[in-house]
């Protein structure tokens, strides 16, 4: 496991040479291009349960590959921007009101559709890492960024997820709020604590509705889900010689069957996310894409979950995190 602790905060840091205004800005277009080419090799990648494609439009009826390419495109500035806010210290203030500017332009470049919401909060957070342990000259090792992650931004990311676990605004609002499309409706488990005035987002309705955790959660742990999980399967596939799509395709899966997915728990209750684990399990149980009909098992659990209407985005969009972290830390072999 990649822990935060250890060789990352052991290995001495040599105080970096400021960098010049032109070197930031240089490396803060480079990390941005390497953010949208994650996201480009997540919505390329098929074959992707439930999730567009350019083959197809999975379980949507209301987005496709075009959408996406519209709003990966709306987002090559943000990344930019973030990267250069972490390369200055920049406070997490600052980082969220980035994100929140990016939300605008993706849904002005989608009409209004949420595609990248979970990957503009965990692939900005990345950029603003990366820009970060470039200035003080750490190595862009992953355990090494998710240390710096933590060290500059852990607390406040960790009261930013404490309207989905305390505000009884929330639970109050999720409990009167119809039932999931699967027909369960479980009580609102948050405890009574503080009122925030926050927009009651899906991600907010499903934690307050289903404890489950999401966005807020990874990013208050500092993205476990890419550095214990994805990225080990990512590094593994590799390992085992497996062609780029394979090692992604693993890594989706290995994704799908350890998170909680508010966009599964969101369209389709606990039912729906026993659905993907129950698939990405045995999927994996048979070798993932070492077995010799991978494809063809992959495709059958593309057309169930568009039967069930099942998307895992939220596992999407850390796929897409795994590829700029792999993608960041080569940048130190340059
Ligand atoms: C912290 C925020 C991201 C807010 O999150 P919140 O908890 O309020 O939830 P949502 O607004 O619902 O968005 C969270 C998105 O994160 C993705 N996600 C889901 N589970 C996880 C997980 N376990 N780990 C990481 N990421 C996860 C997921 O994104 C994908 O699904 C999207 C589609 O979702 P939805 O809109 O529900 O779509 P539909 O099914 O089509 O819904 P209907 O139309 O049918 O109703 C797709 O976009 C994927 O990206 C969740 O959607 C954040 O909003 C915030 O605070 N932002 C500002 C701060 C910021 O960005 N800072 C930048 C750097 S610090
Ligand atoms: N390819 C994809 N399909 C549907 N939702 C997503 N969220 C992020 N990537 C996605």
């Amino acid at each position: 496991m990649l822990g935060v602790s250890g060789a990352a905060l052991s290995s001495p840091v040599t105080p970096a040479t400021p960098l010049g205004r032109s070197q930031k800005l240089a490396f803060a277009r480079e990390v941005a291009r390497l953010a949208v080419r994650s996201l480009h090799a997540e919505l390329c990648l098929y074959p992707k349960p439930g999730l567009v494609s350019p083959v197809d439009n999975g379980s949507h009826d209301d987005m496709d590959a075009g959408t996406f390419m519209r709003s990966l495109f709306s987002l090559r500035h943000y990344f930019r921007k973030i990267c250069l806010a972490g390369l200055n210290d920049a406070p997490f203030a600052q980082l969220k009101q980035l994100g929140i500017a990016a939300e605008t332009a993706m849904l002005q470049a989608t009409r209004g559709i949420n595609t990248h919401r979970g990957a503009i909060f965990s692939l900005g957070l990345l950029c603003a890492t990366a820009g970060r342990a470039r200035a003080q000259g750490t190595p862009m090792t992953p355990a090494a960024l998710r240390a710096a992650m933590l060290i500059r931004w852990g607390e406040e990311l960790a009261m930013h997820a404490a309207p989905a676990a305390n505000s009884q605004a929330t639970a109050n609002k999720a409990a009167s709020i119809p039932p999931s499309r699967d027909g369960t409706a479980e009580a609102a488990t948050a405890p009574a604590q503080e009122v925030v005035a926050e927009p009651l987002s899906n991600g907010l309705r499903v934690a307050a509705r289903y404890a489950a955790s999401g966005a807020r959660e990874e990013g208050a742990l500092g993205l476990p889900s890419v550095f214990e999980v994805g990225l080990p399967a990512l590094l593994a596939a590799r390992a085992r010689g497996a062609t780029v799509t394979e090692e992604r395709v693993d890594t989706l899966y290995t994704l799908m069957a350890h998170i909680s997915d508010s966009n599964v728990y969101h369209r389709a209750g606990p039912r729906g996310a026993q659905i993907v684990r129950d698939h990405a399990e045995s999927f994996l149980a048979q070798g993932g894409t070492a077995h010799a009909s991978w494809r063809e098992q992959a495709i059958a659990s593309h057309h169930i979950f568009m039967q069930h209407r099942l998307s895992p985005g939220g596992a999407a969009d850390l796929l897409a995190a795994c590829c700029l972290v792999q993608s960041i830390a080569a940048l130190d072999d340059k």
